[in-house]
């Protein structure tokens, strides 16, 4: 087991206020992780650590076995997958979904050159069948639907190997049907031996891709409860997360949580 990302005693100050509060993790690359915590709990703040885009107030973090801040930190993110919807914004719309893919492979967004390795060609094309987007190779990437684009910046991410592949929120914004194909997707992907650690937030028990492993909830910048899903993602947790009761169930490795009634009074 080779360590990925490690987080001890990890604060994170900003205009005085403490952000995340004495977080200790780590991800080991066989664990699939899935962040919940409720609006503001500090979940992009440590999707930013964790991708190598800023820095601990105090504490240390070592991702893929280099300490932040003693190591070239545009060499560390060339071996990281990062898909939000702000890397979404930077694609410029005229981009075609092959070369949006192919691109990735030669660190730029928008294409610059006419002539490709061979290898990267195969590749590309490997990975836009993987994730259904054969059929769309020659279209631009402001024409796809959302769903579409969220799985061609994935496909894009996926491109280069990376060691570590972090997802925020990849299913938000989505409509049933195109989140249900999306969770599929990365359920296998999950499941495959030969993927990468993979870390994703989402505000959802719903969106929980049935072969993620683990499970971090995060609560006003502090871990709530942190593990392997099964023992973890329990409803105690949940209302200890949110601050409020839940009724959790989970059939065939998906989550489903609701409020839980009020007590019927008199
Ligand atoms: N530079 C900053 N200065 C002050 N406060 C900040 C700064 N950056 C983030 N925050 C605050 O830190 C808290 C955590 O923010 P963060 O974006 O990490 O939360 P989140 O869990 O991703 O929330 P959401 O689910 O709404 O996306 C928020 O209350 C936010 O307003």
């Amino acid at each position: 087991m080779v360590n990925v990302l490690r987080f001890s005693d990890v604060t994170y100050v900003r205009n005085g206020r403490l952000i995340l509060d004495g977080v200790d993790w780590s991800v080991e690359d066989s664990e699939r992780w899935v962040i919940l915590g409720p609006n503001g709990a500090g979940k992009t703040t440590l999707m930013k650590l964790a991708t190598a885009n800023d820095y601990p107030t105090s504490g240390t973090v070592d991702v893929l076995e280099k300490r932040l801040g003693k190591v070239d930190v545009f060499e560390l993110r060339n071996r990281i997958g990062f898909v939000s919807s702000a890397t979404g914004r930077r694609i410029p719309a005229a981009e075609l979904v092959r070369d949006l893919v192919l691109t990735a492979a030669y660190s730029v967004e928008g294409r610059w050159n006419e002539s490709y390795d061979e290898v990267d060609v195969r590749q590309a094309e490997r990975i836009l069948a993987e994730w259904d987007l054969a059929d769309f190779a020659e279209h631009r990437y402001g024409t796809l639907s959302d769903g579409e684009r969220k799985r061609a910046l994935i496909a894009r991410a996926v491109m280069t190997d990376p060691e570590l592949l972090l997802l925020d929120e990849p299913s938000a914004s989505l409509d049933l049907g195109a989140r249900e194909r999306l969770l599929q997707m990365l359920s296998g992907f999950a499941r495959s031996p030969y993927s990468p650690a993979m870390i994703m937030v989402t505000h959802h028990v719903e969106e929980v891709p049935p072969g993620f492993t683990h499970v971090l909830m995060l609560r006003e910048g502090r871990v709530q409860a942190a593990g392997p899903i099964r023992e973890t993602l329990t409803s105690e947790n949940l209302e200890a997360t949110f601050g409020m009761p839940f009724e959790l169930s989970e059939h065939d490795g998906r989550y489903a949580a609701v409020a839980r009634p009020e007590p019927a009074q008199g």
